[in-house]
């Protein structure tokens, strides 16, 4: 039986943060989803709740919003909207990367920067929380124009960053080239090599082996986590994605690296299906090298098929990674995976699989690994770029896996004790939540009401 303080504590918290946050769906949802994990937390430890701790954790630290100003190539003046929300710092400098799509709006990036509170909190590498970006396209656009966007939404944002302050990093529409351009503009403001103010920087000028990798890489490992808890591997399951971008990429090749069978995965304009298995040398090419979309793949690959009818979900597959982008894996979809017969689904992206389908895939009991824990492996490795930055050390790539490998692993047995200890043994959401939180409520407590 639910406490009635407990639960009617956070009710009263969740209508607070409607009422303060209108229209933002997407925080709501990330919050509501914590918040449910939380009651058996607050129940099981009533200190919590004197604090405040948890009426301050769902409002931002700080929350910018500024104007970028930029001239494309044609000499036409273009002004896109910057924003970077510091979420939390009680475990370290704010940290979550920088993402740049047309639609990008304030409570899109307060959600990713709430879900980065839990994620950092899981790696246990002292990272605060954040995210940010800008309402910016990079599609269809040149390099040069890029870099003068990037000049400019960094001509504003230094001003807020550090090593020690705020560390972003690359999330969709932002990649190598990307921080590239946002670092020597860094640089050049501050007159700083201050290489720990930003990761996912090339491996030559700063950046960790495995960070480009770590994201994708970092899923299949808990993957692997997660099928040992019953003793099985990887090796000859079938595997479906979604997207084909820096998360999807480096998944197929940690999935098909340990002997899975990777058939499908997709872009936003459809899908692939290659029985024989996806030739990622192929993807890289198409994706990496000539920013293009999947539909020219089976061009070079006869057998496959590129599909824009239903969706990547259609096709059978023991293990299904959304890696793509928010609410993008829907109840119809679950449904269908469940009745092609999923045992597994890990969330490569933030929050893919909408509360519907997550449903779907509880109740016929699917194992489902939600990305706060799934795919911290891409800031984990942020942080241990930043540890090698301010160690000026370099770390081969063997080595930064074998820690990637050893934090996954530590964040699969956190989820797991964390959901025995409240009660829901296998519920990875109970688990990463409240293992997470446990983290950051200690240390707020410690830290006073600031
Ligand atoms: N890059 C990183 O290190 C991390 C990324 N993530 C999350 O992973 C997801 C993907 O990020 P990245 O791979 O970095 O971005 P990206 O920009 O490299 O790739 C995104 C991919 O998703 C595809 N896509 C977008 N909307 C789609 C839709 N509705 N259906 C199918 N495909 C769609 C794009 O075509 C592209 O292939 C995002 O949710 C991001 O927040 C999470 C942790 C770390
Ligand atoms: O490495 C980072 O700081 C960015 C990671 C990120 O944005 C995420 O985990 O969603």
């Amino acid at each position: 039986m639910m406490s009635v303080d407990a639960s009617s504590r956070i009710e009263a918290v969740y209508a607070d943060v409607l009422r303060r946050n209108p229209g933002e769906a997407e925080f709501h949802q990330a919050v509501r989803e914590v918040l449910h994990s939380l009651e058996p937390v607050l129940r099981k430890r009533p200190e919590y709740a004197e604090p405040k701790l948890v009426e301050r954790l769902v409002e931002p630290e700080r929350q910018l919003l500024f104007r970028v100003p930029w001239t494309d190539d044609a000499g036409e003046v273009h002004v896109n909207r910057g924003f970077r929300v510091e979420f939390s710092s009680a475990l370290g400098p704010y940290k979550g990367g920088l993402r740049f799509v047309p639609q990008l709006s304030l409570g899109t990036v307060k959600f990713l920067a709430f879900e980065q509170i839990f994620k950092n909190a899981l790696t246990g590498l002292g990272i605060g929380a954040g995210k940010g970006g800008a309402d910016f396209d990079p599609k269809g656009r040149s390099d040069a124009e890029v870099m003068r966007f990037c000049q400019s939404f960094m001509t504003e944002l230094h001003r807020h960053l550090g090593e020690h302050t705020d560390v972003p990093a690359g999330d969709i529409g932002v990649g190598s080239r990307e921080i590239g351009y946002l670092f020597g503009q860094y640089k050049r403001l501050t007159n700083r090599y201050e290489a720990g103010a930003l990761t996912g920087k090339g491996t030559g000028w700063g950046g960790s082996q495995a960070r480009t990798e770590a994201t994708g890489y970092g899923t299949v490992h808990f993957v692997r986590e997660m099928l040992a808890t019953r003793g099985e591997d990887l090796a000859g399951h079938r595997v479906v994605l979604s997207g084909s971008g820096n998360v999807s990429l480096f998944a197929v090749e940690k999935a098909q690296a340990l002997g899975a069978q990777v058939v499908a995965c997709s872009d936003s304009s459809g899908y692939v299906v290659d029985e024989a298995g996806l030739d990622l040398d192929l993807l890289k090419e198409i994706k990496l090298e000539r920013r293009g979309r999947l539909d020219t793949y089976p061009e070079a690959r006869p057998g496959a098929r590129f599909s824009t009818r239903g969706s990547v979900y259609d096709v059978q597959c023991d293990i299904a990674l959304p890696c793509a982008t928010q609410n993008e894996l829907h109840e119809e979809h679950a449904v269908r995976l469940v009745k092609n017969g999923v045992k597994v689904v890990a969330e490569g992206a933030n929050m893919p699989c909408t509360p519907e389908a997550v449903d779907v895939l509880r109740e016929a009991g699917v194992r489902y690994g939600p990305g706060k824990a799934a795919n911290a492996g891409g800031v984990a490795t942020s942080a241990l770029e930043m540890r090698q930055n301010a160690a000026r050390e370099s770390w081969t790539f063997a080595e930064t896996e074998s820690r990637l490998a050893a934090v996954m692993r530590d964040i699969h047995t956190e989820c797991v004790n964390a959901a025995e200890e409240f009660g829901s043994p296998e519920d990875y959401v109970l688990g990463a939540n409240a293992a997470g939180f446990g983290r950051v409520a200690e240390a707020m407590r410690a830290q006073g009401v600031v």
